[in-house]
């Protein structure tokens, strides 16, 4: 028997930025995952969502849960997920078999008031995007940089990632500028890791198109869809439930619509 560490006695993590992120990751399973009725978890990608899968492990280790949370499916929204899930000892599923998830986490890079959010800073908003709209709930997680001021684009500077097919990727970067107004759009780079594009869990290329400040995020993703060779945009639009922002002091604000 291993009962679930309360938030409150955690010790503190090496920096004051991932205790924020932990905070509000453990608070959003807390006080959102039902394990009587949920059984289709999704789990998504990024440095905060590995404390949701590793409080969902927590509960899976404490006796009063585990015949509960050891039934649960989890969903991954790519291979760091996948390997979140098994790290933790939950069961992984596939999106094929259960095309309806009852709860899922993810984190974003930036939210907005109305809780629209810009995705993908890590190349996998596809995958995060069919696994959020197929959740009847999706609780966002993230710290305290993630909660725009003002419109989309004003923390985030790097510009909306857009999933493109490869042979498409200079027709979209010119359609992107020339039609709909970005300042640029250019493919993302692998950096010292690789040479060439960042290839996505789905052998894509990510555009990262900078639009500025984003008054209507809801327009700009359809144009953007509209666009020959869009697979998706990281605009996630009228999804999320609920976004847990932790801050340094150890506070979580949520926000919700
Ligand atoms: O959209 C994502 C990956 O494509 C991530 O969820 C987003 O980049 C937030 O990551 P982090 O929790 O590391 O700040």
């Amino acid at each position: 028997m291993a009962p679930i560490p309360s938030v409150e006695d955690l010790p503190h993590l090496a920096n004051p930025l991932e205790d924020a992120k932990r905070t509000a990751a453990y608070r959003a399973v807390d006080e959102n995952l039902n394990v009587e009725t949920h059984k289709i978890i999704g789990i998504g990608s990024g440095s905060t969502v590995v404390y949701v899968a590793e409080r969902i492990g927590q509960y899976l280790l404490d006796d009063k849960y585990t015949k509960f949370v050891s039934k649960f499916i989890c969903i991954p929204t790519g291979f760091q997920s996948r390997k979140l899930i098994l790290d933790n000892g939950l069961q992984l599923g596939s999106i094929e078999q259960h095309p309806v998830i009852d709860i899922a986490f993810d984190g974003a890079d930036e939210v907005d008031a109305n809780l629209q959010l810009i995705k993908g800073g890590g190349a996998c908003q596809f995958q995060e995007k069919l696994v959020s709209t197929s959740s009847k709930l999706f609780i966002v997680v993230a710290d305290y940089r993630k909660k725009s001021p003002h419109y989309l684009g004003t923390n985030w500077k790097q510009g909306v990632p857009i999933e493109v097919v490869p042979s498409a990727y200079v027709r979209v970067a010119h359609d992107l500028e020339n039609l709909l107004g970005a300042k640029k759009a250019v493919v993302r780079q692998g950096g010292s890791a690789k040479a060439g594009p960042i290839v996505t869990d789905n052998n894509n290329f990510i555009i990262d198109a900078d639009f500025g400040e984003i008054e209507d995020p809801k327009k700009l993703n359809i144009d953007i869809k509209l666009l020959v060779g869009v697979v998706e945009t990281g605009l996630f639009i009228d999804n999320a439930e609920k976004a847990y922002f932790g801050n340094s002091d150890g506070s979580v604000e949520v926000q919700s619509n």
